[in-house]
C-alpha cells in the first residue's frame, strides 16, 4: 500500500466543550496518511494521477475555518468524511492533536482510520 503523507498541518478552528472555548480559535495539529497507488503518477510524472497534498491541505485549512464543534472526535469524523467525498482516498488515517489543552501533556487528541485498506502488492 502506498501513502501520501501530511505531517503536523496546523489549522485554526473554534473547538472545545467549555464556554470560554466557544469565543476563541485554537490550533490543531493534523497528521494524515492517505492510501493511493502512486505508480500511475510516478510512471507518467503527472500530478493529476495522484492525491495532490497541497490541494488537500488547502481544503483542510478551509474546513477548519468554517466549522465549529465541541469535540475533537466530531472534527476528525466530519473532516474524514469530507475528504473521502471530495478526493479519491481509498483509506485514511487521521490524527488530530490539540496541543496545550491539557497543560501536563504535549498534546491530546484522537486518531481514526476510515475506508478500506488496499492490499499490498
Ligand atoms: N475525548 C475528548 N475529551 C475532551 C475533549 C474532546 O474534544 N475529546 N475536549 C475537552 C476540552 O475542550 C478541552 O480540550 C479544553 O482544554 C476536554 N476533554
Amino acid at each position: 500500500m502506498d501513502l501520501v503523507l501530511i505531517e503536523s498541518l496546523g489549522v485554526d478552528t473554534v473547538i472545545g466543550v467549555y464556554d470560554w472555548e466557544r469565543t476563541i480559535t485554537q490550533r490543531l495539529l493534523l497528521d494524515l496518511e492517505l492510501a493511493t497507488d502512486i505508480r500511475p503518477a510516478a510512471a507518467s510524472d503527472d500530478i493529476a494521477l495522484t492525491l495532490d497534498y497541497a490541494a488537500i491541505c488547502e481544503r483542510i485549512i478551509a474546513f477548519a475555518a468554517e466549522h465549529d464543534v465541541a469535540l475533537v472526535e466530531t472534527f476528525a469524523e466530519r473532516l474524514a468524511e469530507t475528504l473521502r467525498e471530495e478526493f479519491a482516498i481509498a483509506w485514511l488515517r487521521l490524527t488530530v492533536r490539540k496541543p496545550g489543552a491539557v497543560p501536563a501533556a504535549a498534546a491530546v487528541g484522537v486518531s481514526i482510520q476510515r475506508g478500506r485498506q488496499p492490499e499490498t502488492q
